[in-house]
């Protein structure tokens, strides 16, 4: 069987990581623990009350005495049967409390961690890993500790009672018992070694699976449109079937296991039979005292199976656990991979001092591919706009998100007030985003419109949410049917692609960053949605640092500044108007985009899809270091000279 091509997982957290992490979400819960603990221990010895009353009526019909002998005993047996049902409940109760807000703790900083994890490594680890590890693997940590976490420890803590039990009766008794010990220890040490792997690569296997139905699903249009479907779906079953194989592996070994921890309660239970009849006979032990010896032993199977056989759900949770702690120490800033934890909140970086934002020497590319970004140099001072142009291809939407900061650059360095942006992804102190990013990708929640704007700022007045929507021209929200209350997305009210477009930049309104990268191309140059948009841009953008993607040429004519690429390079940079009049490509672009119609939009700024004018190869000019304008600018100056790359 061959392997499907599968992404990098993220990375497992070590065991010491992992201990760590727990040590941490533990701390404070002590007297929880001891009550857990102590409920625990009463309910174990409780369970040795059985086997006692019923060695002492035995014991009595042994010796033909009156029936109101047994009277102790049955007493003794109600009375330990209702106390054991209270410690029981008790227990289950106190560990329920215990382990539900240390599971809910580690499974919310696992989804904290997973949303501040930056976009390559998401990319490289495939969406489908983080969602079954935030969602599998953290049900299977729910589920283990709160079932099988108290099954083991309460059947740990029987089976010490007994041994102490048998060993009080006669301490031959108890020899006799652990002399099935060394067949479960060397079962349980042969079926760690054979089920360990098994599960880490069961689990590796299900984020496989999952992540082939996730792209499976998200491409779903495509897939259907190119009649992929079934070269997909061969994909999927593939990686099924590796996930299957593993998990018949597992069952395979667990029925051994169980199969061999037979023969070891076959063989204490003879030796305490042999032993027993031995002690009867040379009248050191009774009949009763024999009688209650083999119960606390055949008491013993099932402590020792669900012991054992919960090692299962341990291990399964223990390898969730640690798959969880990994996304934890990936996200956790500066931990250089040996990190315990992520902090409930990753740790806010230091402010930025102002609204400027610089990129020097910056080179990048995805994962092992080569360079798309080949040293960008780059000083947008605080408040000013810059319009990035080029064709497909050329860098623009790589540069747009380095800027924003939801990628690092691979070498160099974006930053904003002297912060490198990838770390301002994470909300100030304050709650402030400090960027903003409006992408090509369009996300309407299903949910009411005024809900998918709170997304931005969870605290928006009706008033602010309808002030937003003003002011990015989105009148129709009037004509639905309950306003800005309408149910939106799939299934309800749909929206069209501008309409979506127009509530993003009405987030950025509410979100209110100091900078604002835009990379939207929904709309046809010269349609009236385009002309609505160009407007809803010049709103959001006024007043702010700003970066704009354009993707039609009218969205750099307001531009204090025009950055031309052409794969992967600055090929010209400076004032707009002067970039025109100096005859070079953006000058050629402008006068294609001009020339189908008058200037008012009737073209695209890629080249590529303006026929391949500006896909051509450009020719770089010499380059020009980046140095403070005349008036406080930095970059190349507004003159002729600034038409002149910076690359
Ligand atoms: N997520 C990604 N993984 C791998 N390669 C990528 C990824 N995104 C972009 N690229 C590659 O990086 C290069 C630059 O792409 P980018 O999207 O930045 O260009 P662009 O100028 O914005 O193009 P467009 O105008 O079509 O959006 C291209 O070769 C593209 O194939």
């Amino acid at each position: 069987m061959t392997t499907p091509a599968a992404p990098t997982l993220l990375p497992v957290a070590t065991g010491r990581q992992t201990r760590a992490r727990l040590r941490r979400v533990l701390r404070g819960r002590g007297p929880s623990l001891s009550a857990v603990g102590a409920a625990l221990v009463a309910d174990s010895a409780l369970g040795l009350a059985g086997p006692v009353a019923t060695g002492r009526i035995t014991q009595a019909i042994a010796d033909g005495r009156a029936p109101s002998a047994l009277v102790g005993p049955v007493l003794l047996l109600a009375g330990a049967a209702v106390a054991a049902a209270l410690t029981g409940w008790a227990a289950a109760v106190l560990l329920a409390r215990l382990v539900l807000p240390v599971t809910g703790r580690l499974r919310e900083d696992a989804v904290t961690a997973a949303l501040a994890l930056p976009v390559d490594v998401v990319e490289a680890g495939g969406t489908g890993d983080l969602v079954s590890r935030v969602s599998g693997d953290a049900d299977r940590v729910t589920t283990a500790a709160s079932g099988a976490l108290g099954d083991f420890v309460s059947a740990a803590l029987a089976i010490a009672a007994t041994l102490v039990g048998l060993a009080a009766l006669d301490w031959r008794f108890a020899l006799a018992g652990l002399l099935a010990v060394p067949i479960q220890a060397h079962t349980l040490r042969w079926y760690l070694r054979v089920s360990r792997p098994v599960y880490a690569e069961g689990r590796a296997a299900d984020g496989r699976r999952a992540s082939a139905l996730l792209s499976a699903f998200t491409a779903l249009p495509t897939l259907r449109a190119l009649r992929l479907g079934a070269s997909r779906a061969a994909r999927v079953e593939e990686a099924s079937e590796q996930a299957m194989t593993y998990e018949f592996r597992a069952t395979r070994a667990a029925t051994r296991f169980y199969g061999r921890l037979n023969a070891a309660e076959f063989t204490g239970l003879a030796a305490i039979l042999l032993v027993a009849f031995a002690l009867v006979r040379s009248g050191t032990a009774d009949i009763g005292a024999a009688t209650t010896a083999a119960l606390f032993f055949v008491g013993l199977f099932d402590p020792v199976n669900t012991m054992l056989g919960t090692f299962d759900s341990v291990q399964q949770a223990g390898a969730g656990l640690a798959r969880i702690v990994g996304v934890a120490t990936l996200a956790a800033p500066g931990t250089g991979g040996t990190a315990p934890a992520v902090p409930a909140r990753p740790a806010a970086p230091s402010a930025p001092t102002g609204a400027a934002v610089a990129v020097r020497g910056v080179h990048h590319r995805y994962r092992n591919g080569p360079d798309v970004l080949h040293g960008i140099d780059l000083d947008l001072p605080a408040g000013r706009h810059l319009a990035v142009v080029g064709a497909t291809g050329s860098g623009k939407s790589t540069l747009a998100t380095l800027i924003a900061g939801l990628r690092p650059p691979h070498t160099g360095e974006v930053t904003l007030g002297g912060v490198p942006t990838a770390d301002l992804a994470v909300p100030a102190p304050d709650g402030r985003r400090r960027i903003a990013l409006v992408t090509q990708e369009h996300h309407l929640f299903r949910g009411t419109l005024t809900d998918n704007l709170r997304l931005a700022r969870r605290d928006a007045a009706d008033r602010d949410i309808a002030s937003a929507l003003t002011a990015v021209g989105a009148d129709w929200v009037a004509a639905l049917p309950e306003g800005a209350d309408t149910v939106v997305g799939t299934g309800a009210t749909e929206l069209t692609a501008s309409q979506v477009q127009q509530l993003a930049l009405a987030r950025v309104l509410l979100l209110d960053p100091e900078v604002v990268v835009l990379d939207e191309a929904t709309a046809e140059g010269g349609s009236d949605a385009a002309r609505t948009l160009d407007r809803a841009a010049r709103t959001v953008t006024e007043g702010r640092t700003a970066v704009v993607v354009a993707h039609r040429l009218s969205q750099a004519a307001t531009a204090d500044t025009v950055l031309v690429m052409d794969r992967g390079r600055v090929v010209e940079h400076g004032d707009g108007d002067r970039l025109r009049a100096a005859g070079g490509v953006y000058a050629d672009l402008w006068a294609a985009w001009s020339g189908d119609g008058d200037g008012s939009g009737g073209g695209g700024a890629d080249g590529g899809k303006d026929g391949g004018r500006a896909a051509e190869p450009t020719a770089p000019r010499p380059a020009e270091p980046t140095a403070p304008g005349p008036a406080g600018r930095t970059g190349p100056g507004p003159g002729p000279a600034g038409a002149g790359p910076v690359g």
